[in-house]
């Protein structure tokens, strides 16, 4: 077992359920914060909470403390799902998409999803953040959100100090050996009318410029591995893991804790100041609904007594569907992935704002993403300002498992059209004279394809995931707000949320930097630090 590398002071046998650090297994403790959710988001208020030495914070996560040893090598991050530290979730059939079911991995171990990801660390063009204040979410402007993007990163070797973190935890840096595949690609984008941009993670990038990766030393470095190991020895800092939380311990409209099982054996604990929800955008909804904070409807439909009326909960569920050009090689090709490697921001209207992400894959993708056979690349074309909007609901058949989960891919028409301008800018890069000696011919979608109507087909049958869900528990001052610009549960006192579900609109680009930023400034206004 390994990736992550904290201590234990008591191991159970079994080896999923241990106290990796403090007292609060046995008897009846009081914490002033109550974390739920070990993942990325809360692995950093774990952190940055017990800063604090006069405050005991307690973490409290369903997964094991460390996984498989291919979570350690960021190349094998695709083979984690399916395993122990994935939830293994679903989507409901797609109904604008053929009807397919998707696969939606997220990380059940500390580290949470940050432990299985592709390790991209990438930022939003500040016009998402800026678009998060226009909708309500007060304080959540890029300006606003800047110095928490820093504080989280040390940037190695990358951007100017002024929009970049360089003493933060995660360390970032972009890929040094040089791959004769991925600089063609770059070539290609350039060939193909892309500016190169300096720093994409900058606020403005746009063009073809260099990923960064939270890779140290070749090793994955996840949230658990920046934040929470370096804060260990905290004696004010209590972490159990196989603590599934089940539901909120509410007072009339106060929370006073959670009840939550370990090993099936029921447990509770108080905080004497707040809990804060950082279980991520499907299970942070589901704990609120469980515990009778959502839709007073559907909650009574499902025999749950309503504590808040929050029509808001689970609704707002979107995400990045990608859907890529693939090509056939002439002979065998292999790319190192954490190597010198390319990605692209552009618009899909020039007149509109960055709205489209490309990426390079080393093997000719199949349909919905799936990596097909035989040897080939792939230019991806991710919408990153999707129209679309689903919802998460409560499972009526055992609302305790995993829930319905609907991110209702192309509902919008006009996530269609940008689509296939995406598919269009992606052929004209695969097809750039830079990638001639890599490309024999294209496999998907094909040649055939090349009108509106085939290319809307094309989008139809092989879009697939991002894995990038947000938006369940939005920030915002409106009815259908879940929380407010302080992550405050509307109409609950003592409860916060803050993850990934907190994003009104999904950011232009991969979501973990912005998550970590997000707890940043949740543990500044939790310490009035904001
Ligand atoms: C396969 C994959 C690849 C990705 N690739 C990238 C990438 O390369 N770059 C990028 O920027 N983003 C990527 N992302 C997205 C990014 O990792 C997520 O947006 C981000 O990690 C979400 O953070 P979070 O804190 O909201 O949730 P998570 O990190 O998922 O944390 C939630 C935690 O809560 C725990 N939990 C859930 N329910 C309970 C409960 N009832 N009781 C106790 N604990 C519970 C979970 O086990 C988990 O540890 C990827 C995601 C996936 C799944």
């Amino acid at each position: 077992m390994t990736g992550f590398t904290g201590r234990a002071e008591s191991d159970r046998p079994g080896g999923t359920v241990e106290l990796v650090r403090g007292s609060a297994g046995g008897g009846r403790v009081a914490f002033d914060y109550i974390i739920v959710g070990g993942g990325t988001a809360g692995c950093v208020l774990a952190s940055r909470l017990s800063e604090d030495r006069a405050v005991r914070v307690l973490l409290l996560e369903a997964g094991a403390r460390s996984g498989p040893p291919a979570m350690a090598d960021p190349a094998m991050w695709s083979t984690l799902k399916g395993t122990e530290v994935d939830w293994a979730y679903e989507t409901v059939p797609q109904r604008r998409l053929g009807g397919v079911v998707l696969p939606w991995p997220r990380g059940k171990v500390l580290g949470g999803s940050s432990a299985i990801n592709a390790s991209l660390h990438t930022r939003g063009h500040r016009d998402s953040y800026d678009a998060w204040a226009a909708a309500g979410a007060t304080g959540w402007d890029y300006a606003s959100m800047l110095p928490f993007l820093k504080r989280a990163e040390h940037a190695v070797g990358v951007g100017d100090p002024r929009d970049r973190g360089v003493d933060g935890p995660t360390t970032v840096a972009p890929g040094e050996a040089e791959e004769p595949l991925w600089d063609a690609m770059f070539e290609a984008a350039v060939e193909a009318g892309h500016p190169v941009a300096e720093d994409l993670n900058s606020g403005s990038g746009e063009g073809v410029g260099w990923s960064e990766f939270t890779v140290v030393h070749g090793m994955r470095q996840s949230a658990a591995d920046a934040y929470l190991t370096p804060a260990l020895d905290r004696s004010n800092l209590d972490v159990i893991t196989g603590a599934a939380v089940r539901r909120l311990v509410l007072h009339g409209d106060r929370c006073r804790g959670v009840e939550y099982t370990v090993d099936g054996e029921p447990r509770s604990v108080e905080a004497e100041r707040e809990v804060v929800l950082a279980a991520g955008t499907i299970a942070s909804p589901q704990l609120l609904l469980l515990s009778g904070i959502g839709p007073a409807a559907l909650l009574r439909e499902a025999g749950i007594t309503v504590v808040a009326d929050r029509p808001g909960v689970g609704e707002n569920l979107h995400e990045h569907p990608q859907a890529g050009v693939a090509y056939r090689a002439p002979g065998p090709l292999h790319a190192a992935q954490f190597a010198r490697r390319p990605q692209v921001r552009f618009r899909s209207d020039p007149a509109g704002p960055v709205d489209a992400q490309m990426i390079f894959m080393s093997f000719p993708a199949g349909a919905r993403g799936m990596p097909g056979q035989g040897d080939g690349f792939t230019v991806v074309s991710a919408l990153t300002t999707p129209a679309s909007r689903g919802s998460l609901r409560l499972n009526p058949a055992k609302p305790e498992g995993s829930p319905l989960i609907d991110p209702n891919y192309l509902a919008d028409e006009r996530d269609v059209d940008r689509m296939v301008i995406g598919l269009q800018r992606a052929r004209e890069v695969g097809e750039a004279k830079a990638l001639s000696a890599w490309r024999d011919h294209e496999l998907m979608p094909g040649t055939a394809a090349q009108d509106d109507a085939a290319l809307r087909g094309a989008v139809r049958q092989n879009a697939g995931t991002l894995f990038h869900a947000v938006g369940t528990c939005r920030i915002g001052t409106d009815s259908g707000a879940v929380v407010d610009p302080q992550l405050r549960v509307h109409g609950v006192d003592g409860l916060r949320v803050a993850d990934a579900s907190v994003m009104p609109s999904i950011v232009s680009t991969n979501t973990c930097a912005t998550v970590l930023a997000i707890a940043e400034r949740a543990a500044a206004l939790i310490t009035g630090n904001c």
